[in-house]
C-alpha cells in the first residue's frame, strides 16, 4: 500500500473573474520510505496539494490516501499517520517551548512523551530553548520548533513545506541530517523546496508541478541523465546571438545547456561567428536546477516527462 496517494486531484478557488485552477488532475503515489520532492514554481500548486493532504483544505475532485486512510471520509486516522511542518510560522506565544510541544503531543494523544520531546530538542539543536517563550526565539528557532512539533507523535510520513527557507546554514545541515536519519528508520517524507541542490542531494524521485499539472515525475538520477547533460558557462560582455536567447544570464556569466557534444561545438561556433569575446568557459554536468529550468521552459504538456511509475527499487 501507498504511504500517500493522490489520485485524479483537482483543485478550484473562487477568483473574482471566474474560478481559479489551482491543480488539474494531480495523480501520483509516494511509496512507504521514499523521499520525495515536490517541486515548482511560486504559484505552482505545491502548498495547496500538501492543504489538501493535511487536510487544511478540501480537493474540488479525486482522492487523496495516508497509508490508505481517505484524508476526508477517515481525517483521523489519515492525520495521525502524518507529521507536517507547515510553510508559514504559526505558533502561540504564550507557551514555552516544552508547553508548546506537550500540547501538541496531547493533541494526538500521547501521553508521557517528554524522552522524545527532549531527543527532538537536542536533534534540532534546542536543548537550551526549551523552557524559553515562544515569542522570545528568532524565525530560525521557531521554524525548528515547528519541525518537532510535527514529529511529536513519531509519524509514519513527515511532510515539509519549505522547512529550510530562512534558515541558516548550519540548521539546515543539522535539520536534514536528522530527517535522512528518519528516513533511514523507514519514514516517509515529503519536501517541497525551492534550494534545488538539497532535492537533488536527498530525493529518491522527484515531481514537478507547473500550473497546477504534474510536467515531470521521475527518479531524481533518471531526471537529471534524460534531460540536457552538459552545461556551458562563461562569461562574456555585450549581446548574445539570437539563437542563444535560451542561456541563462546572471550580470557577466552565461549558463547554457546542452545536449551532447556536438550542442556544444554548435554553440562555441555560434559564438565566434557573432564575435563575442568570452572569458572562463567551464562546461560540466547540468544539475537539478538546470533540469528544473529546462522542464519550465520547455512547452510541456502533462506527463510529458513523466516516464516512470512508483517502484520500491530506488528506495533501497
Ligand atoms: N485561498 C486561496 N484562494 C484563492 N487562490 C489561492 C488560494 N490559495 C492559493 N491560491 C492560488 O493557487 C495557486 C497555487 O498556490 P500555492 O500556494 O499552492 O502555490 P505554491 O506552489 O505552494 O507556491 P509557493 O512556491 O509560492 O509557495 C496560486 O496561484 C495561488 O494564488
Amino acid at each position: 500500500m501507498s504511504a500517500v496517494s493522490f489520485q485524479h486531484v483537482s483543485k478550484s478557488y473562487k477568483g473574482p473573474r471566474g474560478p481559479f485552477q489551482a491543480l488539474k488532475d494531480v495523480s501520483f503515489d509516494i511509496e512507504p520510505g521514499e523521499f520525495f520532492g515536490l517541486l515548482g514554481p511560486n504559484g505552482a500548486g505545491k502548498t495547496t496539494l500538501i492543504s489538501i493532504l493535511a487536510g487544511l483544505s478540501r480537493a474540488t475532485e479525486g482522492q487523496v490516501r495516508v497509508h490508505g486512510h481517505d484524508v476526508v471520509s477517515d481525517y483521523a486516522r489519515a492525520r495521525r499517520q502524518l507529521g507536517v511542518v507547515p510553510q508559514e510560522l504559526v505558533f502561540d506565544p504564550f507557551f514555552t517551548v516544552r508547553e508548546a510541544l506537550r500540547i501538541q503531543s496531547g493533541y494526538f494523544g500521547v501521553k508521557c512523551n517528554d524522552d522524545w520531546i527532549d531527543e527532538l530538542l537536542a536533534n534540532l539543536g534546542l536543548a537550551d530553548k526549551a523552557n524559553a517563550n515562544m515569542r522570545q526565539l528568532s524565525g530560525g528557532m521557531k521554524r525548528r520548533v515547528l519541525v518537532a512539533q510535527a514529529l511529536v507523535h513519531r509519524p509514519p510520513v513527515i511532510v515539509l513545506d519549505e522547512p529550510t527557507a530562512g534558515v541558516d546554514v548550519e540548521l539546515r545541515q543539522t535539520l536534514w541530517q536528522f530527517i535522512a536519519r528518519l528516513n533511514r528508520q523507514g519514514h516517509t517524507v515529503l519536501l517541497t523546496t525551492h534550494y534545488l541542490e538539497e532535492a537533488e542531494a536527498l530525493c529518491h524521485r522527484i515531481a514537478m508541478l507547473k500550473a497546477g499539472q504534474v510536467v515531470a515525475l521521475d527518479r531524481t538520477s533518471a531526471l537529471l541523465a534524460g534531460t540536457a547533460s552538459t552545461m556551458l558557462s562563461f562569461k562574456m560582455d555585450g549581446e548574445l546571438p539570437a539563437s542563444l536567447d535560451h542561456a541563462r544570464v546572471t550580470g557577466r556569466i552565461v549558463q547554457i545547456t546542452a545536449h551532447d557534444a556536438q550542442e556544444v561545438e554548435d554553440i562555441l561556433a555560434t559564438l565566434r561567428i557573432a564575435g563575442c569575446k568570452i572569458e572562463d568557459l567551464e562546461i560540466g554536468r547540468a544539475d537539478l536546477e538546470d533540469v528544473f529550468l529546462e522542464i519550465m521552459q520547455a512547452d510541456t504538456s502533462p506527463s510529458a516527462f513523466v516516464t516512470r511509475p512508483a517502484g520500491l527499487e530506488q528506495v533501497a
